[in-house]
């Protein structure tokens, strides 16, 4: 794995960690936390009782309910996905264990240090004036040299957690996205780049942990600003709340955390592989007043050089792809510029079914 998520190219941007503010010990919200809503977004969350679609991976019709949850919604929640509950609370107890560490420590495993993935703000913290209510670390590759500096007694053992977190999510990745894209009638033997074992052995994969520690004004703070992730999909680990999506015709509504459940996204690149069948989800994070709340998010993309272009088989015979193709790596520089026109800048043709 030669790229990441978090260390494509800033062009315009550089993240300015001194100005990194140690949230936790606030008391007041700072004015330059401070946010008037989003003008890109002016949508009110849902009055309607919706919730985005819960599926049992054990379930016969999982194929049919996943294909419908990534038409409709982008986004669902699954069950029975074969992750351990232990894996998944010892991840999360690390991850609250590297946030606590004091500032100085975190800073010296920055995203800037030589450019490479680590401790930071989120990457569309450079597009907004505010800052948000937030801190995360992402691991791409191997993260022994980062943690070695977290924790020079005991590094071994959060590389050792790190590395079958990554190996289980992988796979549960591919199952998802088979799934999804078996809805599609797309097989193995479509995508070159899936491998003999339809397992991506070359994918792009990023960890990234979140923290949104409680904050004394959450009515005016943003954890995460609004976005769509540029993976092919996204797993969400959450125990508490606070991840909204978009559903266009009802506005925000909030995920809730369903027992064992993890949170499925649909990404930029899986839209572009359905050639614009499933939109990738528009989300956002709230903040609260009483609870710190710690997610991990696992990014399946595809080999960061390989061109990914709509599946040939989702385009009609007398219809132009409705993306160019693009590589991931090119696709992360033009979401670094601009993350909410990436996706038009690729775009070949008029929409044909309104998403996206
Ligand atoms: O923390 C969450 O609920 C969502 C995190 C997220 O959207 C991201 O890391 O891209
Ligand atoms: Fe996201």
């Amino acid at each position: 794995m030669a790229s990441s998520i978090s260390n494509a190219p800033r062009e315009s941007h550089t993240v300015h960690h001194h100005e990194l503010l140690d949230i936790t010990s606030l008391k007041d919200l700072p004015e330059s936390y401070a946010w008037k809503g989003f003008d890109r977004f002016p949508m009110k969350d849902s009055t309607a009782p919706v919730t985005i679609p819960v599926i049992d991976l054990a379930d016969p019709k999982a194929i049919e309910l996943i294909g419908h949850a990534c038409k409709t919604w982008g986004t669902f929640q699954v069950t029975n996905h074969g992750i351990q509950k232990k894996l998944l609370d010892d991840v999360e107890k690390a991850s609250r264990e590297l946030f606590a560490l004091p500032m100085e420590q975190k800073l010296k495993v920055s995203e800037t240090a030589g450019g490479l993935p680590g401790y930071g703000q989120a990457r569309i913290a450079s597009c907004f004036a505010q800052k948000m209510w937030s801190e995360g670390f992402t691991v791409y590759g191997s993260p022994l040299e980062h943690f070695r500096q977290l924790w020079p007694e005991d590094y071994s053992k959060y590389c050792d957690l790190y590395e079958e977190y990554e190996k289980q999510m992988r796979k549960l990745a591919a199952k998802l996205l088979w799934l999804s894209l078996g809805s599609l009638g797309i097989s193995k033997s479509d995508i070159d780049w899936a491998g003999q074992t339809g397992e991506f052995e070359t994918r792009s994969a990023a960890i990234r942990l979140n923290s949104y520690p409680s904050c004394p004004d959450p009515d005016r703070a943003v954890g995460l600003a609004p976005h769509t992730d540029s993976s092919i999909i996204t797993i969400l680990h959450q125990s508490t709340v606070g991840l909204k999506v978009l559903r266009e015709e009802t506005g925000w509504v909030l995920v809730p955390v369903v027992p064992d459940a993890l949170v499925v996204n649909v990404g930029d690149f899986l839209h572009i592989l359905s050639n614009g069948l499933y939109p990738s989800v528009t989300h956002q994070v709230v903040v609260n007043r009483t609870q710190h709340r710690l997610t991990v998010a696992y990014f399946y993309g595809s080999p960061p050089e390989v061109k990914v272009s709509p599946l040939s088989k989702l385009v009609g015979p007398c219809e132009t792809p409705l993306y160019r193709s693009i590589t991931w790596q090119e696709y992360l520089i033009h979401k670094s510029q601009d993350p909410y026109s990436a996706l038009s800048k690729i775009r070949s043709s008029a929409p044909f079914n309104g998403s996206g």
